[in-house]
């Protein structure tokens, strides 16, 4: 084996997720083409690479590099590269060249032992002398990491996620059990953990390795809104994917059992296996709503039908019985469900309880699960919602704890009513903090459409509790005549009772347009969104209008979709900035969306140019665009609802994606004016009513849908609603039984 040593010149190409990288190499008395898997280098650095000269067709004369070592640059030239490579963030070409300037060969020492005195050099204050210092150290340590994770096949943007959760401890807990990683890591799985213990010599029966397949089938499952897996399919499922004998995986289980990390429970003849969690928040959830629904609530003094005649003669208007059963249910019970699809007046039942019980001094407060929701309650009602995280007043502990809330029984939740709307995006585990919170003695009120599609999370919470008629729920289903007006809400129905929506219908809201290949369904798609819905009825591509895909992939998935739109939409432009993640293009001006919560996140609000509010916290499925791009100091700022201004190191882009087409599923719980939607074939799992229904009541003002009538049609007799494995429904059912036998 040869090897030569040189300084990295260039780097044309490197494949960041498995670090197959092509550089030039400037050796003492040449310069080569370097080609092999080096993830860890940098521009500037000095670099020792052991291997042959190969000939390729195309490119000529190749060094093919079987090892490598770096050695930290050692000529000026080197050392100011290095660092104006974007390594560090704070430091730019400009930066660079000062530091170098200022110190000479001595820059790198300087950084690492005594950068207090990066303070001499122009421009850098004592804040961004202490960020650079900090970011230099995270490199240093990050190096060795990586090394470390290399010999392991560890791609390098899996190393800094992996150091970004473990810090300077990384690699001790990686030897103490590789496993780990699949609990704790962003995007890494059990499969990946088990690569790198098998590389690490760890047997195939191990129990650790047992255990955590267990544990990884159970919280795949929970990907998929179960709450629990039934004993036997758990059991083939693991058996397959850790492809060893059914006999271990019965042992793990077993064992896991034991240590009490899951629930293994008999019920009506079937064997669940619960992970402790989603156990403990399904019956608890059935014990509050139980104690809730029959603990006694303070009686008002009133006559309700009065009250309810004064409401209509306030409003002008006529309740439908639904409407007044509901208000009677409010004041009568602890628990109630009030559930309609869209113009069936939930609102306006919501506005009478909130005056009823405020004019009678019970105290009503607001929530909803997501940010837009809470924003959308609000407007609605008049009166501030928050969102269901802010009512239990988060704050986050650390990366290990995740999340604490302030309210819980201890501290419950002091008011006399409770309202929650969009109670179907509500998951087992957020009911469960929810309802710790709430005491016998406060009214809940869950308004929702049952209809939708249920929560990202597992659970099927508003179904179960709706289906197991311990609670009282109203249905509202009359359409009210000013709705009907509007094709959506009346084609929203028609679609839920498995009819043929409306089409076309002249000066409506409501359009299909026929497309017979994915081709010209995505450039109608875009033809729409750029000139048509512009320019004739005056909306905004990027704030009003939203594409809204039921798949990821393919040529009408969300990935092509945003693409495409992108192009069109904000086209490349020597006047706009970029930055290249290993998954998008980000430029200035683009729509994005948050897709991971992310409580420590800082916003701040600016008016003038001057910071008026500032706070915490962006969450799964906030859009936003992007305001600004600094590949000088590696930020990206991006503007969400509000104006609330978030600065993302280049890091932490992986918590953004594009987002002129998002799914339907991440578009639960937000409005749009307009949605437009490709209408395509798909795997028939997928393509189910609840899934155009959610769609299609999105949108405000506008639905326009492009593609084949007939997958149209086939989503709409798919009323296939998938199936969750919840247990919910059928506690709350045998426990009531229970008590009322007792009673
Ligand atoms: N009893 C009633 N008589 C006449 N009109 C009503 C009545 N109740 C509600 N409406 C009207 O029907 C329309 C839909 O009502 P509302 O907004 O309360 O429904 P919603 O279920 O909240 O709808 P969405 O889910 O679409 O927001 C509104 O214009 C409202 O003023």
């Amino acid at each position: 084996m040869l090897t030569l040593e040189g300084t990295v010149e260039e780097i044309i190409y490197q494949n960041e997720s498995n670090g197959y990288t092509v550089a030039i190499l400037e050796t003492e008395d040449d310069v080569v083409t370097i080609v092999g898997y080096i993830p860890i280098i940098n521009i500037g650095e000095t670099l020792r690479v052991q291997g042959e000269w190969t000939y390729h067709a195309n490119y000529g004369q190749q060094f093919n590099v079987e090892t490598y070592s770096t050695v930290v640059p050692a000529t000026l030239n080197g050392i100011e590269k290095y660092l104006s490579s974007g390594l560090i963030p704070g430091i730019g070409p400009k930066t660079a060249k000062k530091i170098v300037e200022k110190f000479g060969r001595d820059s790198l020492d300087i950084l690492q032992y005594n950068p207090d005195k990066l303070k001499e050099v122009d421009g850098i204050g004592p804040k961004k002398a202490n960020k650079i210092a900090e970011a230099f150290q995270e490199q240093r340590e990050l190096r060795d990491v990586m090394i470390f994770l290399q010999q392991y096949g560890i791609s390098p943007s899996y190393g800094i996620r992996i150091y970004k959760k473990y810090g300077n401890e990384t690699i001790a807990k990686i030897k103490e059990n590789p496993y780990r990683l699949s609990e704790d890591v962003f995007g890494i799985g059990f499969k990946m953990a088990d690569k790198i213990a098998r590389n690490m010599g760890v047997d195939l029966r191990s129990p650790y390795r047992i255990n955590a397949g267990i544990k990884f089938t159970l919280m795949e499952s929970s990907s998929e809104g179960h709450t629990y897996i039934p004993r036997e399919e758990l059991i083939n499922k693991a058996t397959s994917i850790l492809e060893v004998e059914k006999e271990l995986v019965e042992e793990g289980l077993t064992s896991l059992a034991l240590k009490q990390e899951i629930h293994i429970e008999n019920m009506d003849d079937e064997v669940s296996v619960y992970y402790m969690p989603f156990y403990y928040a399904e019956t608890n959830v059935t014990k509050k709503i139980i104690e809730l629904s029959q603990g006694e609530v303070k009686e008002l003094d009133i006559d309700v039908d009065q009250e309810i005649q004064n409401l209509e003669e306030e409003n002008s208007i006529k309740f439908a019985n639904n409407q007044k059963e509901a208000i009677k249910e409010a004041v009568k019970n602890g628990v109630l469900v009030i559930t309609g699809g869209p113009g069936t007046g939930k609102t306006t039942t919501i506005n009478s309880i909130i005056k009823l019980f405020e004019e009678n001094d019970l105290t009503v407060s607001l929530a909803a699960p997501t940010g837009r929701a809470a924003k959308r309650m609000t407007e609605a009602t008049g009166k501030e919602a928050k969102t269901i995280h802010r009512l239990l007043e988060y704050t986050y502990v650390d990366e290990e704890m995740g999340m604490a809330f302030a309210k819980d029984e201890g501290t419950p939740i002091e008011e006399n009513v409770v309202i929650i709307d969009e109670v179907s995006m509500v998951d087992i585990l957020l009911m469960n903090n929810l309802l710790k919170a709430i005491l016998p003695g406060t009214r809940l009120i869950l308004v929702g459409d049952v209809d939708q599609l249920p929560s990202v999370g597992p659970g099927n919470v508003l179904r179960d509790i709706i289906d197991s008629k311990v609670v009282k729920v109203v249905k509202l289903n009359e359409i009210f005549r000013q709705a009907q007006e509007s094709m959506i809400v009346v084609n929203a129905h028609r679609v839920n009772k498995g009819e043929k929506p409306h089409l076309n219908v002249k000066d409506k809201d409501f359009f299909f347009m026929r497309r017979n290949n994915g081709k010209d369904i995505v450039n109608t798609i875009v033809e729409l969104c750029n000139e048509r819905l512009p320019n004739f009825y005056g909306y905004d591509p990027v704030k009003d209008i939203q594409v809204l895909a039921p798949m990821k992939k393919g040529d009408t998935g969300i990935n092509s979709l945003n693409q495409q739109l992108q192009s069109v939409l904000n086209p490349k432009n020597p006047m706009k900035e970029e930055k290249e993640t290993n998954q998008f293009t980000f430029r200035v001006g683009d729509k994005v969306m948050q897709i991971k919560n992310n409580y420590r996140a800082e916003w701040v609000i600016r008016e003038n140019g001057k910071v008026v509010e500032e706070g915490e916290g962006v969450f799964n499925g906030d859009f936003g665009y992007v305001k600004d791009i600094d590949n000088e100091e590696s930020e990206m700022i991006v503007v969400f609802d509000d104006n609330k201004e978030v600065t993302y190191n280049f890091s932490q882009l992986d918590e953004l994606k594009l987002a002129y087409a998002t799914t339907i599923h991440k578009s639960q719980g937000s409005e749009f004016p307009v949605v437009v939607m490709p209408i395509n074939w798909g795997p028939p799992m997928l393509l189910t009513r609840n899934l155009l229904y959610t769609a299609i009541t999105r949108a405000k003002e506008l639905v326009v849908l492009v593609g084949m009538e007939k997958y149209l049609y086939m989503m709409i007799r798919n009323n296939r609603i998938i199936k969750r494995y919840s247990g919910l429904n059928k506690r709350l059912f045998k426990f009531f039984d229970v008590r009322k036998r007792e009673m």
